[in-house]
C-alpha cells in the first residue's frame, strides 16, 4: 500500500486564507501563542492564479508575429527566442546554441526560458517584450530560487544520506531492499539516478537536481515502516508538495532522446530505466496533478508513454495528463493483472519492454470501433469499485445510492432557501477533496473569507473561535488541501466562468467543480421566457464543459417558487425540464414535513443515471461545527425510493410503520470517524 501522509497535494488558495486570521486577530501568525510552526516555509499564496481572461493560441501566435518573434509550433508550447538570455549565455555546457529556449504555454501563455530559468505570466512577457518589464530582462526577477532555509536543510539531508550499499551492515541494506522492493534493482541503477539512503529516517532520498546545473533543488524522503504484515510508506518533500516540480530523472535525459516513458513513482523509473533502457521521468506527485510548470521539459519527445499503475485512478489520470501533452503523440499503459506497476513487474519477472508495446494510443477519432474500446470496457468489468468513483466519508447513505463520485458527471443540487444547501454543499465537496480530489469553488453569493471559514470549521469539526490557539494547526493542514477558490463575486457571465474552469483544469488537474450558484450567470433577464432560456443555455455549458473535461461539476440551482405545503421534487428546480434532463445526479435538501427537530434535514438524491438509485435519507445539522452529521442512534435511516413521486415517510424511518410501500430499508452502518459527538447540545 502506498500512502502520501504529508499531502502530495497542491495549494492554491486563490483568496488568501491568512486574510481571515490577520483580519480575526490583526497579529501576524508568527506572534501568536500556539502550536510551533512546521519547520518548511511556504510559497507565499498568490493572489489571483486564474486570469480572468486566459489568453488562447492564436493570440499568443498574433503577438509574436506582430512583434516580429520568430516562434516554432511544439506539441503543448510555442518555442521563442528568449530576452532573458544574453549573449553569453546562448551556448549551454554543451557548446550547444540555445536559441529559441523560450517555451510558452498555449494553453496558458506562460513561459519557461530553458537557459535562464526565468518563467512568468503571458502579461510578464509582453510587458517584457514591449520594454516595460521590471528587471525581467535578467530573468532572475521571474526565476522562482529555492528558499534559502529549504536549501540548507536539503543539503544537511543529502550530506548525512549514503548510497545503499554504503550501508556497513549487510543485514541494514537487505532489509531496506526488502522493505522498499529493491531487490531486483542493481546497485548501477540507484548509482545512476543518484538515489541516497537515510539511516536515521529509514528513508530512500531521491535528490532534485537544477536543469542545466549540478545544483541541488530540492528532495523526496520516501519512508517506509513496517505495519504488521504489510509495509507503510510515507513521503515527504523539500521544498512542500505545492513547489515540488521535480522530474526525477531528467538529468538523465539527452536532448537526442525522442521518446520517454512517465511513472508516478521514483522506484517504476529505477525499474523501468533499468530494465528497457529507455529514457524514464517520474512525476512529482504521482497521479494527483501534472503541473504545467513541467511541460516545456516534455516538448522534445515524439513518443510519450504513461505507465502510473495498476489501478483506474492512474489510468483515468493517464487520460487527463495526454490532454496535456498532446493525445496525439501519447500512449497509455492499461492496467491489469499482468500489467502492475513497473516495480512490481520487475519483481514477478515480467517483460517490461513487452507490455509497453501494448500502450494503447491516446488518441480516439470522433468515431471509435469497439475493438479500441473494448479493453477500456474490461477495465471498467473488472475495476467495478473504482469505476463507481469516490465514495464520501461523512455520508455512508450517499455512498449506499450514488455509489460515489465520478468523473465527466453532472450533479444538480436544489434545496428551500436558506434551508443550508451552501453548508451542505460545502461539508460534501469537503470530503472529496480531503480524500485527494481536486476541487475549485465558485462561490458567487457568500464570499470566499465566509465559506473559507464554514469550510474550515467544517474540517476542524468544531468552533475555532473558542479555540485560536488551535487556528494554525488546523489552518495549516487546510492548506494542504488540493482546494482552489475562483475570486467571483455576483453576477459573472458563463463565458467567463467556463473559461476559468477551463483554465482551472489545465493547471490544477480539477477533477469537481461546484458552482453556488447558477442564478449567478443568468445576467438581468426580466421576462420569465428570457430567464428560462438562459437557465438552459448554462445548465447545456456546464453538462459540455463536464463531459469534455472529464470533470464533475456540481451546480446549486434554486428551486422555482416554494409551496409551503409541498416537498420539492426534480420539477420544482426552476427553469424548464432541461436541468433534470442533463443531470447526472439530482439532489435535492428537503427541510419540512420529515422534520422532528430544529435542524434537521432530509437530502433526497431523487435522479441517479449511475446506477438508478434514488432514495433519501436524513441529515442532522451541528451548529458547532456546522456540519451534517449522520444520527449516531437511528437503527434505519436510508430508504430508497423508485423516483421522487414516491413519498417519502413522514417520520424518520426506523419506527414501525415508516416504511413507504416502495421503498427497501438498510441498516445503519459502523459510526462515522468524522462523525461530531452529537451528544453534546448543538447550539
Ligand atoms: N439544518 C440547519 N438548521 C439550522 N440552521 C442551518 C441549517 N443548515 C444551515 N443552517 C444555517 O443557516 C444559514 C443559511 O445556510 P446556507 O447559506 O447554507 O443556506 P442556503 O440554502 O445556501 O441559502 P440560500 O438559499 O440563501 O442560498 C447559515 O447560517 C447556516 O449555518
Amino acid at each position: 500500500m502506498w500512502v502520501l501522509l504529508r499531502g502530495g497535494y497542491p495549494l492554491r488558495i486563490l483568496l488568501p486564507l491568512r486574510g481571515v486570521w490577520m483580519g480575526q486577530r490583526g497579529l501576524p501568525r508568527n506572534l501568536v501563542p500556539g502550536p510551533p510552526r512546521r519547520r518548511y516555509r511556504k510559497e507565499a499564496l498568490p493572489a489571483l492564479e486564474v486570469p480572468l481572461l486566459p489568453v488562447t493560441a492564436s493570440e499568443i501566435r498574433q503577438y509574436l508575429r506582430g512583434h516580429g518573434i520568430p516562434f516554432q509550433d511544439g506539441h503543448s508550447c510555442l518555442r521563442a527566442p528568449s530576452p532573458f538570455v544574453g549573449s553569453s549565455q546562448l551556448k549551454d555546457q554543451t557548446g550547444v546554441t540555445t536559441s529559441f529556449s523560450l517555451f510558452i504555454d498555449k494553453t496558458t501563455g506562460r513561459f519557461l526560458c530553458m537557459t535562464s530559468l526565468a518563467e512568468g505570466s503571458w502579461e510578464d512577457f509582453q510587458a517584457s517584450v514591449e520594454g516595460r518589464g521590471d528587471g525581467t530582462r535578467e530573468g532572475f526577477l521571474l526565476s522562482k530560487a529555492p528558499e534559502a532555509e529549504d536549501i540548507e536543510e536539503v543539503q544537511r539531508i543529502w550530506d548525512r544520506a549514503i548510497p545503499l550499499w554504503e550501508l556497513p551492515d549487510p543485514e541494514e541494506v537487505q532489509l531496506a531492499r526488502t522493505m522498499f522492493g529493491l531487490n531486483k534493482v542493481t546497485d548501477d541503477t540507484l548509482r545512476r539516478f543518484s538515489v541516497r539512503y537515510l539511516r536515521s529516517a529509514r528513508s530512500l532520498v531521491f535528490p532534485w537536481f537544477s536543469p542545466g546545473s549540478l545544483g541541488l533543488r530540492g528532495l523526496k524522503l520516501l519512508g517506509a515502516e513496517g505495519q504488521g504484515d504489510g509495509v507503510h510508506y510515507v513521503e515527504t518533500t523539500i521544498p512542500r508538495p505545492g513547489a515540488y516540480h521535480n522530474l526525477f530523472g531528467l538529468p538523465l535525459i539527452s536532448r537526442r532522446d525522442v521518446e520517454v516513458v512517465l511513472t508516478s513513482r521514483e522506484l517504476d523509473s529505477l525499474a523501468l530505466n533499468q530494465s528497457t533502457g529507455l529514457p524514464t521521468l517520474a512525476l512529482p506527485r504521482g497521479t494527483a496533478c501534472l503541473p504545467p510548470a513541467l511541460i516545456p521539459y516534455l516538448e522534445q519527445f515524439r513518443r510519450v508513454m504513461f505507465w502510473l499503475g495498476d489501478d483506474l485512478r492512474s489510468w483515468e489520470a493517464a487520460k487527463l495528463f495526454a490532454r496535456k501533452l498532446n493525445p496525439k503523440r501519447c500512449s497509455l499503459v492499461r492496467p491489469g493483472d499482468q500489467q502492475p506497476c513497473p516495480l512490481e513487474a520487475l519483481n514477478r519477472g515480467l517483460n517490461l519492454s513487452r507490455i509497453l508495446r501494448s500502450a494503447l494510443p491516446a488518441w480516439h477519432k470522433s468515431i471509435v470501433s469497439f475493438r479500441q474500446l473494448r479493453e477500456e470496457v474490461l477495465g471498467e468489468l473488472s475495476n467495478v469499485e473504482q469505476v463507481a468513483g469516490v465514495r464520501w466519508s461523512r455520508f455512508p447513505d450517499l455512498n449506499r445510492l450514488l455509489k460515489g463520485h465520478r468523473k465527466g458527471e453532472l450533479t444538480v443540487f436544489t434545496g428551500p432557501t436558506g434551508s443550508g444547501k451552501t453548508t451542505f454543499i460545502s461539508e460534501y465537496a469537503l470530503d472529496l477533496c480531503s480524500q485527494g480530489v481536486n476541487t475549485l469553488w465558485g462561490s458567487f453569493e457568500i464570499s470566499n473569507v465566509r465559506l473559507a471559514r464554514v469550510m474550515l470549521t467544517q474540517f476542524a469539526m468544531g468552533r475555532l473561535e473558542e479555540q485560536l490557539d488551535k487556528y494554525d494547526e488546523w489552518a495549516d493542514r487546510f492548506e494542504d488541501l488540493p482546494l482552489y477558490f475562483m475570486t467571483f463575486h455576483g453576477q459573472q457571465s458563463i463565458r467567463t466562468v467556463i473559461d476559468t474552469m477551463q483554465h482551472a483544469v489545465y493547471v490544477y488537474d480539477i477533477c469537481h467543480v461546484v458552482i453556488d450558484n447558477l442564478q449567478f450567470m443568468m445576467g438581468h433577464e426580466q421576462l420569465s421566457t428570457d430567464r428560462i432560456a438562459a437557465q438552459d443555455y448554462i445548465v447545456g455549458a456546464f453538462r459540455k464543459f463536464a463531459t469534455d473535461s472529464s470533470c464533475h461539476v456540481t451546480l446549486v440551482i434554486h428551486p422555482r417558487k416554494e409551496d409551503d405545503d409541498k416537498e420539492l421534487q426534480t420539477a420544482s428546480i426552476f427553469g424548464s425540464a432541461k436541468a433534470s434532463q442533463e443531470a447526472d445526479n439530482i439532489l435535492i435538501l428537503q427541510d419540512r414535513k420529515l422534520v422532528t427537530g430544529p435542524g434537521k434535514r432530509y437530502l433526497q438524491v431523487s435522479k441517479n443515471r449511475f446506477d438508478g438509485d434514488v432514495g433519501v435519507f436524513p441529515l442532522e445539522f451541528n451548529k458547532s461545527s456546522l456540519t451534517f452529521s449522520i444520527p449516531p442512534k437511528s437503527k434505519t435511516r436510508l430508504k430508497k425510493i423508485k423516483d421522487d413521486n414516491g413519498l417519502v415517510a413522514k417520520k424518520p424511518s426506523g419506527k414501525k410503520g415508516a416504511t413507504p410501500q416502495n421503498s427497501e430499508t438498510c441498516s445503519h452502518q459502523a459510526p462515522n470517524p468524522y462523525q461530531p459527538d452529537t451528544s453534546k447540545p448543538s447550539r
